[in-house]
């Protein structure tokens, strides 16, 4: 797991070998220590270069052995027996250097790195802190502020900033291995001493205190609750404060608290699950390793609205030519601004050019005739969706692939449509579509392999988070969310105020709760669909009492609300009360509390007191259990699907794994006998039923969440 060889006479050059990312599992540390030791035994041996197989430093340690125990030796030592060493080592970083790979790095006397390389200590991002010394080495070789910075936020560095910084002492276009060797010669003989950052004082600047409390107050403001950046500010305090080995105790001390936690467990899972989506399969038997992608240069985007814009800057971004069409050249020209706007705002950012020469704008559809990829972003109805599908099927190229941004209508009746189904599936990008990272690939019935790899595919080059998903009603991110949007206006209806329910899910860690992110996107998007289902409005059956619709318990405030012209933040007023139309800052609204308790008075509604937990409860487990049957219906691939649609396209906290991670860290007989307990309370709701599979999962003892696929029926797959 670590080659040893001696070259240009007195260099040894010990190569790190755990592909694909050679990260340091027991194997590779041993290997590293024995070749170590030998080096430094070896009188012929004057210097040490270590680098990585191909093309690749270290990732870190091996994340998948922390949830075993713990064999091999360890990580602190070892870095500790390279820097002690009286030879020169010199670390030829290419690829990446990452968490313990960086770490290893900062125990070799030198660095270089290739100008295509990376590092970074991203512990934080796995509910960790760098605990092979990285919060003390790093903080003295670059100075408290950037190290408490890069460490906090786990950020990537590239090459020229780490030499800017002073990670790296040398940047080379030609191979870091070489450029090393070479070094490694030509520094015999030079004092190590000032090289071994364990020995140097944390450059301290004089308001260092402040530094601290600074960085202290910014992490717990966005941490939303993980522990993980406190611990790194801790243990970059102990850098200043302590000497080397007191600060090396009080790494690990902060580091034996994280590691045992469920938040690190819930992060970890996370990572993998993050990477698990991308390795779709189908029911078919056909998945991501044997069905190919078609190759996509040009797409076009029909609608530029909300989703069509950013839909549109998401392609241009990553390098397609789009053609982009609107129904007439007023609206067509409000795109092109909103397009041209977002691309020179972000091509700002970026110190870049902004690439307006990928597009074309027409309102002629004729002229997709070329185009590989096309996605539909126009009105949320399914008469005009079929309309443009119809056109679309006679005026593209017959491989052309034809795709939706539906939010939930039926990909399948779009397909009917067409002449090639099989070559249409649902691409649903979330707003803004070239921030957000979800997307859900919807299969339609007779979406074929190659469309899903495509569409997958181009996920990936977009740089998003794609999960494939069953073509439901909602799909399965928005059908998980009816449940907690009714349970929270339960909530209001039986005592609770809009500022009591959201409090309880920010505190949760929710970046915002549900009253304000529906004020956010605008009350009446939601009041639309209500009124086409005919749940309120004039198409509401006369026999419905007023809170009951469809045989079931239903909630008229979100309604009247809407009625009273609060439209959320666009207008200045919706759950909350803001400064001004497209104001941004919530503040309890006594007219909502008036209207919650005139409300209740006229339907004999006595308030209760409502504590976070009920909160939580009703409005998480809902949710839940909604994904349970999503699970039960096969409409998704598993578990790991669900939470990463949760954590990349509704805000739920990283840190807590996801809802269905959740259920599993909370207990699958807790979450059942909840959910049974609220089903008691209030029969009327049929989203408290608790789904089979949660039930048959607790009956055979409630597996982890890796075999649950065991008990989903297969055969229902609608993947
Ligand atoms: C490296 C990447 C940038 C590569 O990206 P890319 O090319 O896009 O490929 P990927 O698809 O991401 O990855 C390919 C493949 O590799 C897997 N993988 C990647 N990295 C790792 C890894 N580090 N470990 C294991 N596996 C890895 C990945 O999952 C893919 O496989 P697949 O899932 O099967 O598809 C990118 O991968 C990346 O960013 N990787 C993560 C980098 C990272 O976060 N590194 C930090 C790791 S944590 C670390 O290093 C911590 C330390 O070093 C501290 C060590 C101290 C340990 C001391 C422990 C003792 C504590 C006290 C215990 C008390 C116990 C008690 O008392 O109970
Ligand atoms: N707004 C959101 O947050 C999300 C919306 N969606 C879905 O995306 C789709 C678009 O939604 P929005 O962008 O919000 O709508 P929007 O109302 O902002 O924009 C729709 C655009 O389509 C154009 N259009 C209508 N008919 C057209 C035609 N025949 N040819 C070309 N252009 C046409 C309209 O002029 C308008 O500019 C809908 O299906 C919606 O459900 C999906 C995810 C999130």
């Amino acid at each position: 797991m670590a080659r040893y060889a001696q070259v240009q006479g007195s260099v040894a050059l010990i190569t790190l070998t755990n592909p694909p990312v050679n990260a340091l599992s027991a194997a590779v540390r041993l290997g590293i220590t024995e070749a170590v030791t030998r080096a430094l035994r070896d009188p012929k041996v004057k210097s040490v270069v270590i680098c990585g197989e191909n093309g690749v430093f270290c990732g870190g340690a091996d994340i998948r052995e922390f949830a075993k125990p713990m064999t091999g030796p360890p990580l602190v030592p070892m870095i500790s027996a390279i820097e002690e060493g009286d030879k020169p080592v010199v670390a030829a970083i290419e690829g990446v250097a990452f968490g313990g790979g960086l770490e290893l790095a900062l125990g070799c006397h030198y660095r270089i790195a290739h100008s295509k390389a990376r590092v970074g200590l991203p512990e934080v991002t796995l509910g960790l802190l760098p605990a092979a010394g990285g919060t003390q080495r790093l903080p003295r070789l670059i100075g408290l502020a950037p190290a408490l910075e890069l460490i906090t936020t786990g950020r990537h560095v590239t090459a020229q900033e780490a030499l800017k910084l002073g990670i790296v002492d040398k940047v080379t276009d030609q191979s870091a291995q070489d450029l090393a060797i070479q070094f490694a010669q030509e520094v015999i003989g030079q004092p190590l001493l000032p090289r071994k950052l364990s020995t140097q004082l944390t450059p301290c600047p004089p308001d260092v205190d402040t530094i601290l409390d600074e960085a202290m107050a910014r992490v717990k403001q966005r941490a939303r609750g993980a522990m993980a950046p406190v611990a790194c500010v801790q243990a970059v305090r102990a850098a200043v404060n302590l000497p080397y080995q007191a600060g090396m105790q009080k790494e690990q001390e902060l580091m034996a608290f994280l590691f045992r936690s469920s938040q690190a467990r819930a992060l970890q899972y996370c990572f993998f699950a993050q990477r698990a989506v991308g390795k779709w399969s189908l029911s078919s038997g056909a998945h991501s390793g044997n069905s190919k992608p078609r190759p996509v240069t040009k797409a076009a985007v029909i609608g530029l609205g909300t989703m069509g814009r950013g839909i549109t800057v998401a392609l241009v971004k990553a390098g397609l030519s789009v053609v982009a069409v609107e129904t007439n050249k007023k609206q067509l020209e409000m795109g092109k601004q909103m397009v041209s706007a977002m691309l020179k705002h972000d091509a700002q950012k970026m110190n870049a050019v902004p690439r307006l020469d990928l597009l074309h704008y027409t309102t002629d559809l004729s002229e997709l005739k070329n185009t590989d990829l096309i996605i539909e972003a126009v009105f949320e109805d399914m008469a005009l969706k079929k309309e443009v599908f119809k056109k679309l099927s006679s005026v593209c190229k017959p491989d052309a692939v034809l795709c939706t941004n539906t939010s939930g209508l039926d990909v399948d009746e779009l397909a009917s449509v067409t002449k090639r189904p099989e070559l249409v599936v649902g691409m649903h990008f979330f707003a803004p579509a070239h921030v957000m990272k979800l997307l859900e690939v919807v299969r339609g019935s007779r979406s074929s392999p190659e469309v899903m790899a495509t569409a997958m595919h181009l996920g990936k080059r977009l740089g998003k988070v794609s999960v494939v998903v069953g073509n439901c009603s909602g799909f399965v991110g928005n059908r998980m969310l009816r449940p907690y949007l009714d349970q929270a206006n339960f909530l209001l209806e039986e005592g609770a105020t809009p500022e009591l329910v959201d409090g309880a899910l920010e505190e949760f860690g929710f970046p915002m709760g549900v009253f304000k992110v529906s004020d956010l996107s605008g009350l009446d998007v939601g009041w639309r669909i209500r009124k086409e289902a005919g749940l309120t409005g004039p198409n509401v059956d006369p026999k419905d009492p007023l809170r009951r619709r469809q045989g079931r318990r239903y909630s008229p405030l979100p309604d009247l609300v809407c009625e009273q012209g609060r439209l959320g933040q666009k207008s200045g007023r919706g759950w909350y009360l803001y400064d001004k139309p497209g104001g941004r800052v919530a503040t309890p609204d006594p007219d909502i509390h008036k209207l919650l308790e005139d409300y209740r008075v006229r339907h004999g509604i006595r308030p209760r007191q409502i504590g976070s937990q009920e909160v939580l409860e009703r409005c998480l487990f809902a949710l839940i259990n909604e994904g349970f049957r999503v699970l039960e219906d096969g409409m998704a691939m598993g578990p790991e699907g669900i939470d990463m649609i949760y954590v990349f396209g509704y805000g739920w906290p990283r840190h807590r794994g996801g809802p269905m991670f959740y259920a599993a860290m909370v207990g699958l007989p807790r979450v059942l006998e909840r959910l049974e307990y609220y089903q008691q309370v209030h029969p009327d709701v049929p989203h408290l039923q608790p789904s089979s599979l949660l039930r048959r999962l607790v009956v055979n003892g409630s597996p982890p969440l890796d075999k649950w696929r065991d008990f989903l029926q297969r055969p229902h797959s609608q993947l």
